[in-house]
């Protein structure tokens, strides 16, 4: 488990530009280490805006997207191609122009997928997709170079909302019923599950986070009441931030800014 840090950017389209090129980067490292990459992607205004730096970075071409793994680490439960679907957003985004394996590019199942309408079902599926890809050794999750997260004013994190029951679910990917950000039925990777990656990215941006961030980064926030505060990745935790979302950053992560 690593120590969280923390990038602190002047605006939301620098911070997006900024996680755009270390994304890049990390995915070239990890294709130079292992010949392959990972990236677990999430859903929100932020991490749409870093999609399309992604795209508009040429920098992008330097990596070798058949050999990225594209998972998510949380859904919005609908029909294929709702606009407010994850995939979609991130698909119109990025994707769609990037020459991606289609094999190795996974999203969560939609609610009219071969699953049918049943959340749990979807999430148990899911949870079988990763399992296929899992590293031998390891039963149940595949590699995660790096998963990217935004944060909720709340502090949520994925589809992980505070007091919700998922935080009793020790499944890695669970249904979620009753989000209190619309849509209210969603799939997520639990904790325990976004906790394995190598990195976790948690992207930020605005005054509306400074709060959730702030405490978070405090200690002694609980990952019940506080889910950004329960995430750690295994090689590094790192905050990225805009100056308004890191308004409430604690004085020992500011020589940092
Ligand atoms: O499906 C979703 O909406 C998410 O995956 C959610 O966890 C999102 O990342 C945060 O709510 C931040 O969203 P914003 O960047 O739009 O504030």
């Amino acid at each position: 488990m690593s120590e969280a840090s923390v990038a602190v950017h002047a605006d939301p389209d620098l911070l997006a530009q900024a996680v755009a090129a270390r994304l890049v980067v990390k995915l070239l490292d990890a294709q130079a280490d292992r010949g392959q990459a990972s990236v677990v992607l999430t859903g929100g205004r932020i991490a749409a805006a870093v999609y399309r730096a992604v795209a508009e970075l040429p920098a992008r071409d330097a990596v070798d997207w058949s050999r990225v793994d594209v998972w998510w680490g949380d859904e919005r439960f609908l029909p294929a191609g709702d606009p407010e679907r994850n995939e979609t957003q991130a698909r119109a985004a990025l994707l769609a122009a990037l020459p991606l394996d289609p094999a190795r590019v996974h999203p969560m199942p939609a609610s009219d997928g071969p699953a049918g309408n049943d959340p749990e079902a979807a999430a148990a599926g899911y949870a079988e997709e990763l399992a296929r890809a899992a590293r031998p050794g390891n039963a149940a999750l595949p590699h995660f170079d790096v998963l990217m997260l935004g944060v909720g004013e709340d502090g949520h994190v994925a589809s992980v909302f505070p007091e919700h029951p998922v935080h009793h679910d020790n499944r890695p990917v669970s249904a979620v019923r009753g989000s209190p950000k619309p849509p209210p039925v969603r799939t997520t990777l639990t904790l325990p599950a976004i906790n394995t990656a190598e990195e976790v990215w948690l992207v930020a941006a605005g005054a509306d986070k400074a709060r959730a961030v702030g405490m978070a980064l405090a200690a002694g926030a609980g990952p019940v009441q506080l889910p950004a505060a329960g995430v750690h990745g295994v090689s590094r935790t790192l905050w990225l931030l805009d100056r308004a979302a890191a308004a409430d950053v604690p004085p020992r992560f500011r020589s940092l800014r």
